[in-house]
């Protein structure tokens, strides 16, 4: 082979390189900061993006758990590191193309609240910037970064944070990085502005635990637990945990076969205290069940199966067709029949002798489970989903006998949808309260009152609220 001769070499010191090192490609950060901008520009959600973006990129093991860590927990703190990043921008954030705002957020997440060197995570946000706009991006990224890589997150809290003296609340709320709106009504439910409040809201950020529920009559948690390798849960009956990112639940055999289905333990407490209490009805042949908000099925699934067991019958109802049609495949075999309508303009009054309302909510109660939500939802919601939850309330008391029951749940703290709505309904209606945590005996740590509020930071489940009203 002929070789060109090589050239002889200058003498004198190494010449500058003019053109930067190309981009390294990296597969993990390029998911996570296309899920940050699904989840801004499209209002998509980022556990739902994120799995299907791994799976057609093939992206597998180690890349994929970095890829989940960077997305999920950068949606978690997106107005934290907003708020950090300000600090560290000459140019106001607004001013910022969202795109390349999106990319900081991820560099900042990388620096502030993973073991990623500084450096590694500078360099790899700088990476992803300069293969799609080029240098000088790129410069304002490193600039930007170098700053907030000044200082730990702990100090950014000491410095940005308002005084944990006069504001606790919003101290909290900073350093736990929610908005202060939501840390302040978890405080108003928890009664609590210091150490309960802190590891309510830390709680958010912790994965949590799959819980599967038994089917009655099908399968026991037991055998369920020996089956999937999980455990028997502390507190429901008919419920298994799995360890965090376990895998995809939906590949276990019991939970394709139908024997088994993937629901927080506080869920199958609240499906369960319905049925608990003794009715006061006259006496009919068989009991009839109302889930006046079924989709998307998990409660009348579980209610289905519990009526087979006892020999009665549940209606489901759900506003949204698609919705119906998923609480249809859930309680397929079951003595359910499902209807497609506005639950508040449903049946006849007095013919149910057991009716759950299980309302739409702000969903405060879950935010562990979906990592942007906490700023996706506005104060400005509560209004319009407490007037909804009273109504479907209002209308679950005309539907049910006298001397029957009504469940009252929703996934949230929040008061204004919890005793708020609750007492209005009482004082309407003279349906009398009853003391619902006697039928939650499995569980402790329920406070005071009769109304049950389930809490991530002590149950380890949802936080789920129930009150138990008769007729
Ligand atoms: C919290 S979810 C219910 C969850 C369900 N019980 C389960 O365990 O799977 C509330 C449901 O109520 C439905 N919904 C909203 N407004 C409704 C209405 N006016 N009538 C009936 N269903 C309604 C929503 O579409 C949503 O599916």
């Amino acid at each position: 082979m002929n070789r060109r001769p090589s050239r002889p070499k200058r003498p004198g010191p190494p010449k500058r390189r003019t053109t930067p090192r190309p981009p390294v490609d990296d597969p993990a950060r390029r998911a996570a900061l296309d899920t940050l901008r699904a989840v801004r520009a499209q209002d998509a959600y980022a556990n739902l993006v994120l799995p299907g973006m791994l799976r057609d990129r093939r992206i597998t093991g180690r890349d994929a758990a970095l890829a989940t860590e960077l997305a999920y927990g950068s949606c978690r703190a997106i107005g934290w590191l907003d708020q950090v990043l300000e600090a560290c921008s000459e140019r106001a954030l607004s001013t910022v193309d969202p795109e390349l705002l999106d990319a900081l957020r991820l560099g900042a997440y990388q620096l502030l609240r993973t073991r990623i060197p500084p450096h590694a995570a500078v360099a790899s946000t700088v990476d992803l910037v300069r293969s799609e706009s080029g240098s000088k991006l790129g410069g304002f990224v490193n600039a930007v970064l170098r700053r907030v890589s000044e200082a730990d997150e702990a100090t950014w809290v000491e410095r940005l944070a308002p005084d944990a003296a006069t504001d606790p609340v919003g101290h909290l709320a900073t350093a736990t990085s929610h908005p202060k709106w939501i840390a302040r009504a978890f405080a108003d439910a928890l009664g609590d502005t210091g150490d309960e409040l802190a590891a309510a809201l830390r709680a958010d950020d912790r994965r949590p635990a799959v819980h599967l529920v038994a089917r009655p009559g099908e399968i026991s948690a037991d055998e369920l637990a020996a089956v999937t390798g999980g455990d028997v849960a502390p507190y429901s009956p008919y419920g298994v945990r799995l360890e965090a990112g376990a895998g995809d639940p939906a590949d276990l055999e019991p939970v394709a076969e139908k024997f088994a289905a993937v629901q927080d333990e506080g869920s199958q407490l609240c499906a369960l205290a319905l049925t608990r209490p003794e009715l006061e009805t006259v006496a009919a042949q068989e009991e009839r069940w109302l889930d006046l908000c079924a989709g998307p099925g998990g409660k009348a699934a579980l209610l289905g199966a519990l009526a087979a067991v006892s020999g009665a019958t549940v209606d489901a109802v759900e506003k949204t067709p698609h919705r119906a049609g998923l609480v249809r495949g859930a309680v397929e075999g079951l003595p359910v029949t499902v209807h497609l309508a506005d639950g508040r303009e449903f049946g006849e009054p007095g013919s149910y002798d057991r009716v759950l309302v299980d309302a739409p909510c702000t969903g405060l109660g879950s935010l562990r489970r979906r990592p942007e939500a906490r700023w996706r939802r506005q104060p400005s919601d509560v209004g319009g989903l407490t007037k909804l939850q009273r109504e479907l309330l209002m209308r679950a008391v005309e539907l049910v006998r006298p001397g029957g029951v009504v469940a009252y749940v929703v996934c949230s703290p929040h008061l204004a949808e919890t005793v708020g709505v609750v007492g209005d309904v009482v004082r309407r209606t003279g349906a009398k309260p009853l003391p619902a945590k006697e039928f939650f005996p499995e569980m402790p740590d329920l406070g005071d009152g009769d109304n049950v509020q389930l809490w991530p930071h002590r149950h380890g489940t949802d936080a789920m609220f129930c009150a138990l009203l008769r007729r």
